[in-house]
């Protein structure tokens, strides 16, 4: 477990450092140095993959520290996840020293959680505010929905929760939604956002959206305190730009209004996240935005070889919608990229497997440096399978995260509780787990006398005496849960976190519930409420504010990328988590027809190019060795498909591909040539071709030292065996609207609304151009859920 630095507010500064910034500048190339010396006045950097830019922006961060252009307060750097961001923290100490505190470098939910815990009181909320989760939100939805009336017959609360977030996302108040609201759906979403909106308030919590929307809302109301960010940063960085939405690029441009100094990098060939309300308009009118913007275009690519750079480019060449942009390496062309093909998934994961152990064993490459990515979270399972059969050690990021495990999720709720007793949905959580005698009825009427009179329910707990409906025992039980609360509430300003931790836990009941009987499951939940409880430990003695509440917060924050990944280990991820990554060797699974691109994002330009950008981001992660797979059959929902190849691998550039068996792509026929039999089908290739691994991978003294790049492929000695334990979800969800779905006859569609449960529900879905909005019966329709 890791906790993201705090640093101290104290402006320090550091005294310029000339060697530093000779050491700064001599890692760059020209037009880096360029980017970098551009101090003043907006700057974008717009280049492709592998081009430098994360490192430049690290490196402008730290020239700006070591010439005394900025002081470690004035800076503020905004990441897409908190990896990237610990990463961006610790290169920059490296290279200018540990003189750092007081900078902020976040991701942007984390960096605003930060503003709001300073100056969130404005606009009523104390520092002590819970961050939900979609689960906790998902609990308050479906509070007020019964509160309300709104039947879970035309929409589910999950549904709902979509619709609001969709709202907040696109800035729509309750009001404003309540009158454009159209269809049942919305309807009930109309009513229901209000409600939420004013139970989040009143439990002093906010949901992700909120992160980002608050502090428009402070700076807003509040000039003042908008004026006294602008003023302190003096230089603002967001790296990844093409991902930001909308709230966040106001935040971005209200930060820099004063100083104007806003230095972005991204790749609009690499924007990934429109369908999560990234709007790529952000990078393509930044120069119109910022009419004084110096604008750098970086075109070195360090990070892979010839070979895989012309087959990136092959692929973001079909897209149309692009700036214009160059790239061109001098690594080796290195070796050919080698395209796999399988009988099913299961082939397909041992084909995977072979290549990583035969890698491993012949040239030394560590674990580490595997990537095995896909379009779907489900595609990992088979992969799994492989790997654990054969004791290779694996990560899965985006798996259940440490963090969404139930047990530390109840344990958490504990902790949340005392340090904000308002919030409704951890004491919906724990007031009776482990069971201790306060039933469905109980809650209920403790819930209906706080609707009555207005308070929370934890008030309604502190007035339980005044409950009539409530009987003498229900009343000791609740008192007693009551008193369990308040009595760590206020040990907590004086006890160490860590400590209360575990004295908490226990007295609760928690742990004993976990070691009532022996199952192995257990006993792993218990290991990781103890694993809990030493993180907290870490945190308090790493951190210069080690309250529980910070600690809270900061877990609410963390990505799927930020679980421990350190270890020498295989990373199976989605391509959509692998952005800003790089892997000496990649696989690019299940490149089929209906699965990459999806079938539903086939059937539009705008969606097809976004499968695209995505293919493009995956094979870009590659520095040495790339395999591009598919399967001719795969087993989904059910049934096993017969799959043909994916469109995107009939546009690549087949100069540059292989087949495993080292034969030619042959696109026009759909198959493949073999070059030295003329003929052998790559189905049935299943071994290690020598040829395939001729040539010797560089090192530091190769070729690398032509360019500077420091080579990162390790040796290793020893390698551990087994998987990481992997919860895995299939996650079978429900129609609601947003989802996509698959019918058999109009494939793939988005739903748009739902009506009516049960044997009567129907709901309406959207099948692309082509085909228009269906209004199906879900009973016949039999609609699989694909994301
Ligand atoms: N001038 C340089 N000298 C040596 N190595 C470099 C140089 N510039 C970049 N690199 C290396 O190239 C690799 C890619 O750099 P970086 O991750 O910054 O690229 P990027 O443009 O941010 O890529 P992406 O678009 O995938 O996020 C890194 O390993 C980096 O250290
Ligand atoms: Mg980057």
């Amino acid at each position: 477990m890791r906790q993201i630095p705090i640093q101290r507010e104290e402006p320090t500064s550091i005294d310029p450092d000339p060697e530093a910034e000779k050491r700064i500048l001599d890692g760059l190339n020209e037009r880096q140095r360029e980017a970098v010396k551009a101090t003043d006045g907006p700057v974008m950097i717009i280049a492709g993959p592998g081009s430098g830019k994360t490192r430049t922006l690290t490196h402008r961060i730290a020239y700006l520290l070591a010439t005394g252009k900025a002081k470690p307060h004035e800076i503020i750097a905004l990441t897409f996840t908190n990896k990237a961001a610990r990463e961006m923290q610790e290169r920059v100490q490296k290279l200018v020293g540990d003189q750092t505190k007081g900078m902020w470098v976040g991701t942007f939910h984390s960096s605003f959680a930060r503003v709001l815990r300073i100056d969130g009181e404005k606009i009523g909320y104390s520092r002590d505010f819970s961050i939900y989760d979609t689960d906790d939100s998902k609990r308050i939805i479906k509070q007020q929905m019964n509160r309300l009336n709104v039947s879970t017959d035309d929409v589910s609360p999950r549904g709902i929760q979509n619709l609001i977030s969709d709202a907040k996302n696109r800035m729509v108040s309750p009001e404003k939604y309540a009158s454009v609201a159209r269809g049942r759906a919305q309807d009930a979403a109309a009513k229901i956002y209000p409600a939420y909106e004013k139970a989040l308030r009143k439990a002093n919590a906010m949901d992700f959206d909120d992160l980002l929307l608050r502090p428009l809302e402070l700076f807003d109301e509040h000039p003042d305190v908008l004026e006294k960010y602008q003023t302190r940063w003096k230089y603002v960085h967001i790296d990844e730009y093409q991902d930001t939405n909308h709230a966040q690029y106001m935040l971005a441009r209200n930060l820099a209004d004063a100083h104007d100094n806003l230095c972005v990098v991204g790749d609009d060939a690499q924007s990934i996240y429109a369908f999560r309300g990234a709007d790529i308009t952000n990078i393509l009118s930044f120069e119109k935005d910022f009419p004084d913007a110096t604008t750098v275009r970086l075109e070195q690519n360090y990070r892979s070889t010839g070979r895989i750079l012309a087959l990136a480019d092959s692929i973001i060449k079909e897209n149309d919608d692009q700036l214009d942009k160059e790239l061109w390496t001098e690594n080796d062309d290195g070796e050919y990229i080698a395209l796999m093909e399988s009988l099913s998934e299961k082939d397909e994961a041992k084909k995977i497997e072979r290549r990583i152990r035969d890698l491993h064993v012949r040239e030394g490459l560590s674990h580490g440096d595997f990537a095995v990515l896909y379009r779907t979270n489900a595609q990992s399972r088979p992969i799994e399978e492989a790997l654990r059969k054969e004791n290779v050690p694996y990560q899965v990021i985006g798996g259940t995260p440490f963090y969404q495990r139930k047990e530390i999720k109840d344990a958490l709720a504990y902790l949340r509780l005392i340090v904000n007793p308002n919030d409704t949905a951890n004491i919906q959580r724990v007031i009776n787990y482990p069971t201790r005698g306060i039933g469905r009825k109980t809650q209920e009427r403790l819930q209906n006398f706080a609707n009555k009179h207005g308070f929370t329910l934890w008030q309604a707990i502190e007035r339980v005496e005044d409950i009539d409906t409530l009987s003498t025992r229900a009343k000791n039980a609740v008192e007693s849960f009551r008193f369990l609360i308040a009595k760590y509430a206020s040990k907590a300003e004086s006890m160490p976190a860590d400590e209360l931790a575990q004295e908490i836990i226990r007295e609760a009941g928690l742990l004993s519930e976990l070691r009532k009987d022996h199952t192995r499951e257990n006993l792993m939940r218990w290991e990781n409420v103890q694993d809990l409880v030493s993180g907290i430990a870490d945190f308090v003695a790493s951190s210069d504010d080690p309250s529980l509440s910070v600690f809270l917060q900061e877990i609410a924050l963390m990505t799927s990328q930020d679980e421990e990944d350190d270890a020498d280990q295989v990373t199976l991820m989605t391509l959509h988590a692998s952005k800003g990554l790089e892997y000496p060797v990649v696989f690019v699974a299940g490149l089929e027809e209906g699965l990459f691109p999806l079938e539903m994002a086939a059937k539009e330009k705008q969606d097809l190019e976004e499968e695209r950008r995505l293919f493009y981001v995956g094979a870009t992660r590659a520095e040495e060795y790339l395999f591009l797979s598919w399967a001719r059959s795969r087993y989904r929902y059910g049934d096993r498909e017969t799959k043909t190849r994916s469109r995107f691998l009939d546009e690549i550039n087949s100069d540059v591909v292989r087949t495993a068996g080292g034969g030619e792509l042959d696109q026009k026929k759909n198959r493949f040539k073999s070059s030295s039999d003329g003929g052998s089908d790559s189905s049935n290739y299943d071994g290690v071709d020598p040829h395939y691994y001729r040539r010797n991978l560089r090192d530091g003294s190769g070729s690398g030292a032509s360019n500077g790049k420091e080579r990162k492929l390790k040796r290793i000695e020893q390698s551990s065996g087994g998987g990481r334990r992997v919860v895995y979800d299939e996650g079978q969800g429900e129609i609601v609207p947003g989802v996509r779905v698959e019918h058999s006859k109009f494939g793939e569609g988005k739903v748009q609304d739902v009506e009516g449960r049960g044997e009567k529900a129907t709901a309406v879905v959207y099948f692309g151009s082509d085909i228009g909005n269906k209004k199906l019966k879900l009973k016949y329709a039999r609609l699989r859920i694909i994301g």
